[in-house]
């Protein structure tokens, strides 16, 4: 049985199924297939031209595949119009009538039209939920970026849809304000229990908003699951190197689970793959300074290059003694320094815990 006969005969709340789309020689989308639990919020991420907004436009009808299909519930919805699914949609350009005033923007979608009453209850409602109370007689104009976005949003959740669909729709605003929409979004979705699929470039908006992430590159899924599993398990280079910060090192194959690093032998919580070459993957805040020397497995001297105070943690530049050329960046937390002062040129034990070590074979890039 393939993955996607696995996922589809399980219905889920929205699949796509081997879905391609090709723009002449060109392939913007190349066999992906996803499932989607209901009251799953689902992030899209990738960098630009990956895909991403290419998949949700098949998902929404706003485009046709190639080939694969797109299943709501079981059904095959591949060639309904747009119209008949039932999806709300926010885009990055806040996309608000300019000559219709906010109440009239958001009950656009409602029918029938001549039950206005009822209409403006649920407008008050809506208006209530994106906290925006009182805002029905504004017009577009006279709105920030970060209220037409929550009238946007009032907009797409009017129908009571089963799906939200969402294409970057943060990231015209300013940081500070995306962050708080960013908050009141997640909180807005477990709230209502829609289903969502947001595109996003933003690693850390995926992963603070996110249940799953979907790490997308040149049209393909490259790997599918939680924001700690695609942060801390990374299973390829591509989205290792995408998702967060890492120390890279050059290795080599000593034995299954034991690979060399300049005059440094490092063990490895797994066992590594094909390959003689690999490059070696650590999280800075793997890299762990100990207090006292002890002779243990991947443990090694290092010396403080620079020390860098960033308000929550510090940040560190080692040179590992043994491996000339290697700048190891560390992250240390305020209790570990309040345990130990560590200034530039001092010598440190550093542990490298062999289960935070991930092995990628050389060459297998992106
Ligand atoms: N109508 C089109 N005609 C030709 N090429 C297209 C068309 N639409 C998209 N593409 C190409 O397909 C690829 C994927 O585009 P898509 O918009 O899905 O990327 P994306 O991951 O959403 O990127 P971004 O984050 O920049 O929006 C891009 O290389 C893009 O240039």
């Amino acid at each position: 049985m393939k993955p996607d006969d696995a996922f589809l005969s399980a219905a889920p709340h929205l699949a796509v199924a081997g879905l391609s789309r090709r723009y002449g020689a060109f392939t913007a989308l190349d066999d992906v297939s996803l499932a989607i639990r209901k009251g799953e919020f689902v992030c899209l991420l990738g960098p630009s031209g990956c895909g991403k907004t290419t998949l949700l436009r098949l998902v929404a009808g706003l485009d046709t595949p190639d080939a694969g299909r797109v299943l709501a519930h079981g059904a095959d919805i591949t060639r309904l119009p747009p119209a008949r699914r039932d999806y709300g949609i926010v885009f990055q350009s806040y996309a608000l009538f300019p000559n219709l005033s906010v109440a009239d923007n958001i009950a656009y979608g409602l029918t029938p039209r001549r039950e206005r009453a009822r209409h403006r209850e649920r407008v008050r409602e809506l208006l209530d939920l994106v906290g925006l109370p009182g805002a029905e007689d504004k017009y577009p104009a006279a709105l920030s970026g970060g209220q037409q976005q929550r009238v946007a949003l009032a907009r797409a959740l009017a129908t009571s849809p089963g799906l939200l669909l969402l294409d970057e729709p943060l990231s015209a605003l300013d940081a500070r304000v995306r962050d708080k929409l960013r908050d009141e979004l997640k909180r807005l979705q477990k709230k209502l229990g829609v289903t969502t699929l947001m595109v996003t470039h933003d690693q850390a908006e995926a992963l603070a908003i996110a249940d799953r992430v979907v790490v997308m590159n040149a049209g393909r899924i490259e790997q599918v699951g939680t924001p700690s599993e695609i942060y801390r398990q990374p299973a390829s280079r591509f989205v290792a190197e995408f998702v967060g910060e890492a120390n890279w090192l050059a290795a080599r194959r000593v034995a299954d689970d034991v690979v060399e690093v300049g005059s440094h032998r490092l063990v490895l919580g797994q066992a590594l793959p094909a390959g003689d070459a690999f490059s070696l993957f650590v999280r800075p805040e793997d890299v762990l300074v100990r207090e006292r020397w002890q002779a243990a497995p991947n443990t090694l001297l290092a010396r403080v290059a620079d020390v860098a105070f960033a308000g929550a943690l510090t940040r560190l530049k080692l040179a590992p003694e043994g491996m000339p050329g290697v700048t190891l960046s560390a992250e240390l937390c305020p209790s570990m320094l309040s345990r130990q002062t560590v200034v530039p040129g001092q010598i440190v034990p550093v542990a490298l815990p062999a289960e935070r070590l991930i092995a990628y074979p050389e060459g297998a890039r992106c």
